[in-house]
């Protein structure tokens, strides 16, 4: 069973082949092979190129063993191992994700550079996740443990929870994403951000993910936050999304189409033991 590893500001992924591949990739896998300690460690696995009408299909897995709809920096992780891989020689290219297709452009010729159609946000509750009366859930009052917060939530092919906040930390984020990840606002759980707007074309946030936690950085965040900071008044359709592990440039045009522009950079090639492989709990 071979990866390869990468990340797109910190926020690292393990590209599993599916051509290449034989091996079953299941919860229990993945679980294990994504696990800090006892595994490779990562944020998530990216699996494909599946093909589908005769373009790139991937699946994201959380490290829990949970699937995604998306993944921001996961697909820009993933245009580039299709360049890398001999898959593409294309300047642009479709990706299909379950939370809809993605057209991505290379910016420079060793794909480290790229900008991705993300396609539009979506203020409803119902595609943001939400239960309860379908509705437009924009500063909304959540209680997550002891306290309140205003939340806007959006879905970018999965959902968000974006709470604007005048100062930001990790710790402030892990003790609310404790709690608003699995909270019964939501049908299938959710990803968080707490935002500071630093001015109108630059903001700042730390992230919990969905059946990951705490992460330097995600693609599709940036974009929801961008998105709620714009819709709120807070900024302007064009924002820098400041992150621990670095930066994204943020585009959202008069429909809510968002494109998305950043860096990615391959780490290692991995095979796993036989070792790894015959393991049993
Ligand atoms: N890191 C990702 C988000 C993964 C999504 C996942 N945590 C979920 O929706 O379950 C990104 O760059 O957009």
């Amino acid at each position: 069973m071979k990866f390869e590893k990468y990340h797109g500001i910190g926020n690292d992924y393990l590209v599993y082949d599916c051509q290449k591949n034989t091996e079953e990739l299941d919860g229990e896998m993945i679980r294990r092979v994504c696990d800090r300690n006892f595994g490779v460690g990562s944020d998530g696995i990216l699996a494909g190129p599946y093909i589908e009408d005769g373009e790139f299909a991937v699946r994201v897995f959380n490290p829990d063993g949970s699937e995604a709809k998306r993944a921001g920096n996961g697909i820009r992780i993933f245009a580039k191992y299709l360049k890398d891989a001999g898959y593409t020689l294309s300047e642009r290219l479709n990706i299909r994700t379950k939370g809809g297709k993605v057209q991505v452009r290379f910016l420079n010729a060793d794909g480290t550079r790229i900008q991705a159609d993300m396609g539009k946000l979506s203020f409803s509750s119902k595609e943001a996740g939400l239960a309860g009366e379908p509705r437009e859930a924009l500063e909304e009052k959540m209680v997550f443990g002891q306290n309140s917060y205003d939340c806007s939530c959006v879905s970018m092919g999965n959902t968000h929870c974006v709470i604007p906040m005048m100062e930001i930390s990790r710790e402030k984020v892990c003790k609310i994403g404790a709690f608003s990840e699995r909270s019964e606002y939501f049908e299938d759980r959710v990803n968080t951000q707490i935002m500071k707007v630093l001015d109108k074309n630059n903001i700042q946030i730390e992230i919990f993910e969905r059946g990951v936690g705490y992460t330097l950085a995600s693609g599709t965040s940036s974009c929801a936050a961008a998105g709620v900071a714009f819709r709120l008044g807070l900024a302007d359709s064009d924002v820098m999304v400041h992150m621990p592990g670095g930066k994204l440039w943020i585009q959202i045009d008069e429909d809510w189409r968002v494109k998305m522009t950043g860096s990615v950079q391959s780490v290692c090639r991995i095979e796993m033991t036989e070792d790894f492989l015959r393991f049993e709990p």
